[in-house]
């Protein structure tokens, strides 16, 4: 685990990194054309704030005038404005929110398969130093990333066209401010649009130093945050073991470590975020009566109306508002800049996850052949050195070893799926091959589904009852379309059971069993490999086990010896 956030000096470009690829992906019709449609109405909405402003002025002026006809007048006007302002502003929020689940959704789904492409989840789990749980990233990060960049763009562009409209309406009505400076007679143009910059020019810099510690805080309350969940995910995964050794303190101590670790970061966070708050709302409620002050003395001395100073008023209220986008959204920053660190770590350990070698089998003609085959470690520490044997369809070969000497790992060499293997492998191509391993996958869904997995389910119940029958299953017959958590539910006898039912389902050209019948009874495992061993009569089964049964369903033993050392022999 890492302790402190990453530093992301290129922060742009490692978003234009995790965003490019929905801007320019099928979806890029229809992103740029919403895009287009919330800038627009984004426009719409700074149109609008024009128009109240000037309507300000109206207004003020016919109290002062006590003119109660065009007062009404007003009203009225008011009233239009207002409706087309909310029109357009419903519309903005409804549109961006459009394209934001759009792009999630890609992006979503983009990450999805980037994760579980090519085994990556799993190489994963060999490579990981500096990715914690990826679930997060796919379920939550992405999300944020996708709302934060739309939310602080349009809100960015918003501003800059507010200012834009602004300056020039307050630097017209605000005048210049002249007084003397000494002997000499100094003369200010548009002294409010001055003002109002150094008014939020001095919050953004007091902002930006009160607030740059919440980048790190953030990155590492989400973190946290994770660590704890995945803690509780745990126990609930591990239930019963933790039930049977009694380990329920053990793990409240443990649950109670990494949430101390949530409470204090959001202690840090609360301490940062008060000492921010006490400021911008300081800043934000002097900024309400800033204006007025400042342009009071004209109104005193006759130089400007009442409309003119509320025109005056609200022209600042816009200025100061947009260039105080940045002083609000800074913890939003944070956020984003957080959230891309997290994806772009995230990116970059899948990258280099799929990056680890990958042993590409050679076709032949049928079975398979391993020439000078070298699997090891992670740490390079060489498990089975120089392997060589061919088997082909109808071969069966039983793995045996001491425990540790890499019996298992060579099975995740044959599959495909360990990266640290060295040599020739080669193997016919267009074949099907299962995996079955001591303790059983089983899919969420029906058994029937978990029994066919993962290949199409079948509707053929009298093939199924007869093979419940002969594992002993025949109870969960009535249960074969009813959803459960399976995993749960059966015993690992049974579960192992399932799983080799799957295999005399499937048949596969090549069967790896790692220790699959491990906890089963002589009689059933003998009954069971039996029937395997006679599906599989025109395909290589291959299995890691140490029952001396075993013996009777294999043709050949290699003995794994340790330290990379090995043997060959028949049986039988
Ligand atoms: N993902 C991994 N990361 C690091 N080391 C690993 C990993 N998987 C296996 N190993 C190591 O490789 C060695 C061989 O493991 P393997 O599971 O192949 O042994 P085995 O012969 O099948 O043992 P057993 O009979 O106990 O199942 C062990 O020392 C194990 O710690």
């Amino acid at each position: 685990m890492k302790d402190k956030a990453p530093t992301v000096r290129h922060l742009f470009r490692n978003f234009w990194r995790i965003a490019k690829p929905y801007w320019v992906s099928e979806d890029k019709l229809y992103a740029w054309g919403l895009l287009a449609l919330v800038i627009g109405l984004s426009l719409g909405i700074v149109y609008m704030n024009v128009q109240f402003n000037s309507w300000n002025r109206e207004f003020y002026n016919t109290l002062q005038n006590v003119d109660a006809v065009a007062f009404k007048a007003a009203l009225i006007k008011f009233a239009y404005l207002a409706f087309a302002y909310i029109v357009i502003a419903v519309h903005a929020i409804w549109f961006q929110q459009m394209l934001e689940i759009r792009w999630r959704k890609w992006a979503t789904l983009h990450y999805t398969q980037k994760w579980l492409k090519e085994n990556n989840f799993y190489r994963l789990q060999l490579t990981d130093k500096d990715t914690d749980n990826p679930d997060q990233r796919i379920a939550e990060d992405v999300g944020q990333f996708v709302s934060i960049s739309l939310s602080l763009s349009l809100g960015l562009l918003r501003s800059v066209v507010t200012l834009v409209s602004f300056v020039g309406i307050l630097w017209t009505l605000s005048g210049p401010l002249k007084f003397m400076l000494g002997d000499t007679a100094v003369t200010i143009p548009g002294y409010m649009v001055w003002i109002a910059i150094i008014y939020a020019l001095i919050g953004t810099i007091i902002t930006i130093l009160l607030g740059s510690p919440l980048v790190g805080l953030n990155f590492m309350q989400q973190r946290y945050e994770a660590d704890f969940r995945f803690g509780l995910v745990r126990v609930r995964e591990n239930a019963e073991s933790i039930a049977i050794y009694g380990g329920a303190k053990d793990e409240q101590e443990r649950l109670g470590y990494r949430f101390v670790n949530v409470v204090s970061n959001f202690w840090s966070l609360m301490r940062m975020n008060k000492r921010l708050t006490w400021f911008t709302s300081f800043w934000g409620q002097l900024a309400i009566i800033f204006p007025l002050i400042v342009a009071a003395p004209r109104f005193f001395s006759k130089e400007i109306q009442l409309g003119d100073l509320m025109q005056i008023n609200s022209a600042f209220g816009q200025v100061y508002g947009a260039l105080d986008f940045i002083i609000g959204s800074f913890s939003t920053l944070a956020n984003w800049k957080a959230v891309i660190d997290r994806l772009t770590t995230f990116e970059s350990s899948i990258n280099s996850a799929n990056a680890l070698p990958r042993i590409t089998p050679k076709p032949i003609a049928n079975g398979l052949q391993l020439s000078n085959l070298s699997v090891s470690k992670p740490n390079g520490e060489v498990l089975l050195e120089q392997l060589n044997f061919s088997l082909k369809p109808g071969d069966s070969l039983l793995i045996r070893g001491k425990s540790g000497s890499g019996k298992s790992t060579l099975l995740r060499a044959l599959a495909g799926i360990w990266p640290y293997a060295q040599g020739e492998y080669a193997v016919q191509s267009n074949t099907t091959s299962l995996f079955l391993s001591q303790k059983p996958y089983m899919p969420l869904g029906s058994l029937r589904a978990a029994l066919y997995y993962p290949n199409d389910v079948q509707q053929d119940d009298a093939q199924i009852a007869d093979l419940f029958a002969l594992a002993g299953l025949s109870h969960l017959m009535s249960r074969l379309d009813e959803v459960d958590s399976w995993s749960h539910v059966l015993s690992l006898g049974e579960q192992q059971r399932i799983a080799l039912l799957r295999a005399i389902l499937v048949k596969p050209d090549f069967l790896l069993m790692d220790e699959s019948t491990s906890a089963l009874d002589a009689d059933g495992e003998a009954r069971l490999y039996r029937a395997v061993a006679e599906t599989m009569k025109d395909g290589v089964m291959i299995s890691v086990g140490h029952r001396s049964g075993l013996v009777e369903y294999h043709q050949q033993v290699l003995e794994c010896q340790g330290q990379g050392k090995w043997a060959l022999a028949a049986l039988n």
